[in-house]
């Protein structure tokens, strides 16, 4: 069922009012409009042979850093870094907590790539331009993507400064049609029908359950589903009750798209969510999420999640890509 006939099928069962639901055609397809797989392989390519000439780094190990955890960046040597304004193709990053650059160097032995300062949909950017940099990282060599965000809590396990291995992820944004992917499928760099179902690999989650225990951190940390919708706002009372009846446990506004694409090109992806706020259920609650509020929490977790992201990094094995590879075409 597409959104279309979703919403014919909400007026058809009397859920919406029929001015809500051409409102809401409108806006579907306008949205659509605005995020086909708009760039051409050459665009990201450009990008990729930048970066090759402006830097001796190959790194194997992507990291996309979540609001306010931009500084897992500085626990790389031998460091060179580029403002996303230099680098052909890539967008500006406009969000607080997300500095816009790029940074090389090597953790653990591994050479990486950490993106600090991500772009999300509500910017304004296409999902092309917001996924941009992941193709860019597997056109570089890049094996293994580590998606990093801040997201707020629906389950009660769940707590402010708590870590959540993502175990999946529901692509709310997907489901009206707004998905990386739409548009002419680029072969060089996945199938048309990606498979989804093993988007964040098992062994790397397992990983990072043991690291949890050798740092002692396990209290901290659990696996669950992250939801992204598209924000900037955060939830309503009813959205975050509708969320909390889906199974979601976090909720945030960036990574599937993201993750798709990765997993489209067949790179292995581990991701983890930062708690940095319950959202808010019930009506009788007086409080509200805000940015700061995120950011700060984000921060005063920084180091643990840079020690497990480090140690993780240190014991992944880098030739194990995963079941989503098909063999590298480039
Ligand atoms: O980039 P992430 O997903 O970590 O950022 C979250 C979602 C919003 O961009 C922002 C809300 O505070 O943090
Ligand atoms: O509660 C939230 N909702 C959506 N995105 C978020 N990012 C941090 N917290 C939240």
């Amino acid at each position: 069922m597409n959104s279309t006939h979703m919403l014919l099928f909400c007026l058809r069962e009397r859920l919406l009012d029929s001015d809500v639901i051409s409102l809401a055609c409108f806006l579907v397809e306008d949205l659509r409009a605005s995020s086909p797989a708009d760039l051409s392989h050459d665009e990201y390519q450009t990008a990729a042979d930048w970066l090759r000439t402006h830097t001796r780094h190959r790194p194997e190990v992507a990291i996309i850093c979540g609001s306010g955890l931009g500084m897992l960046a500085d626990t790389l040597g031998c460091q060179e870094s580029f403002a996303y304004s230099d680098v052909p193709g890539f967008p500006q990053s406009t969000v607080q907590g997300h500095a816009g650059r790029l940074v090389f160097g090597v953790l653990k032995g591994k050479m990486c790539v950490c993106m600090q300062g991500r772009f999300h949909m509500y910017e304004g950017h296409t999902l092309s331009k917001t996924t941009f940099p992941v193709r860019v990282f597997k056109l570089l060599g890049v094996k293994t993507l580590i998606v990093t965000n801040a997201a707020g809590s629906l389950a009660d396990g769940l707590q402010p400064g708590d870590i959540m291995i993502i175990k999946d992820h529901i692509n709310f944004p997907g489901f009206v049609g707004l998905n990386p992917l739409i548009g002419p499928n680029d072969d060089k760099f996945g199938p048309r029908f990606p498979a989804m179902s093993n988007c964040y690999d098992k062994e790397l989650r397992c990983l990072a359950t043991e690291i949890g225990k050798q740092l002692e951190i396990t209290g901290l940390m659990r696996e669950g589903v992250y939801a992204m919708v598209g924000g900037p706002n955060f939830e309503s009372i009813a959205e975050a009750r509708l969320l909390h009846r889906l199974g979601v446990d976090a909720v945030g506004m960036s990574t599937a798209p993201e993750v798709v694409v990765a997993t489209h090109c067949g790179l292995r992806v581990f991701g983890l969510s930062l708690i940095t706020n319950k959202v808010v259920k019930t009506y009788e609650d007086s409080d509200s999420v805000n940015h700061e509020g995120v950011l700060e929490v984000s921060r005063l977790r920084s180091v643990t999640v840079q020690q497990l992201v480090t140690e993780l990094i240190g014991k992944m094995d880098i030739n194990n890509n995963g079941p989503n590879d098909a063999g590298t075409k480039f």
